[in-house]
């Protein structure tokens, strides 16, 4: 009783705003294992749905895990950062927001997403085109930049709504081709940005070649994200990869 009663549920001081499928979950946990920071279990989707966002603030507190006053309060919610109207919001409720945004090589990020949507469809038993099909436009063969996957991918077009309220000081842009690799200097460098001290360390991450990614370890327990996370891609015809890459470097 004595614990609970020094801490309450907090506002995020910090909030993963996407990018979806660049390894936000990944982020999330790895942060988690630092003492400071409590994480929000789910995705709250407060800035992004305007159902949720109506229920008010206090709402939005209750979504967040008990915290105490030192710790940073953090949630994930990979739609965030497409959304027209969040970085506005995110403003209005906090100006002082940390925010972190975590990208991956555009075209893996896009094949990423369709794979998710694929798998999606498979459990329900439903067709769904190749990935070619949906990424280049059935007349031209060009790039269908209409597609939903590979508008997320254009990260420079979101990026510009979010500088509109928030400096650059305030957005920590995470590698994921790099948490994936080498996930320690990244989680170090978001620390730093954190204003957290240095904790995390090798001790928190081990390689699990089997998975073919890192897993994570504390004193109490030792996990892999879900097989959700490192789904295999399809493989993709690679002139349409070219083109994809093309389109990324323009
Ligand atoms: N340590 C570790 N373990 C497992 N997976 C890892 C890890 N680090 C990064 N990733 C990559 O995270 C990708 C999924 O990204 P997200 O968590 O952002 O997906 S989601 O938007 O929340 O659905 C997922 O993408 P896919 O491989 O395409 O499935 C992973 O490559």
């Amino acid at each position: 009783m004595l614990h609970l009663k020094k801490t309450k549920k907090r506002l995020p001081k910090a909030i993963i705003v996407g990018v979806r499928k660049a390894g936000t979950r990944a982020l999330l946990e790895m942060l988690n294992l630092h003492p400071k920071i409590a994480k929000a279990s789910s995705e709250v989707h407060f800035f992004d749905i305007a159902e949720n966002y109506e229920k008010g603030l206090d709402w939005y507190r209750h979504q967040m895990p008990y915290s105490y006053a030192d710790q940073i309060t953090i949630e994930k919610s990979p739609a965030y950062f497409i959304t027209e109207e969040t970085p506005q919001r995110i403003y209005q409720m906090n100006n002082t927001m940390k925010l972190l945004l975590i990208v991956r090589d555009p075209t893996e990020r896009a094949i990423s997403d369709y794979t998710q949507i694929y798998s999606h469809k498979q459990e329900k038993n439903k067709n769904y085109d190749r990935f070619e099909d949906l990424a280049l436009d059935p007349e031209t063969k060009e790039v269908n930049t209409h597609y939903k996957a590979i508008r997320t991918s254009v990260y420079h077009r979101h990026m510009s709504q979010w500088l509109k309220y928030f400096p650059l000081e305030q957005i920590c842009v995470v590698d994921g081709d790099k948490l994936v690799k080498d996930p320690l200097p990244e989680l170090q460098r978001v620390e730093t940005f954190l204003g957290l001290e240095r904790y995390l360390s090798n001790k928190n991450l081990y390689y699990n070649a089997s998975r073919g990614f890192y897993c994570l370890r504390n004193d109490t327990m030792n996990k892999c994200l879900s097989d959700s996370k490192g789904r295999q891609h399809p493989d993709v015809d690679p002139k349409v990869i070219a083109k994809l890459h093309h389109y990324s470097a323009t």
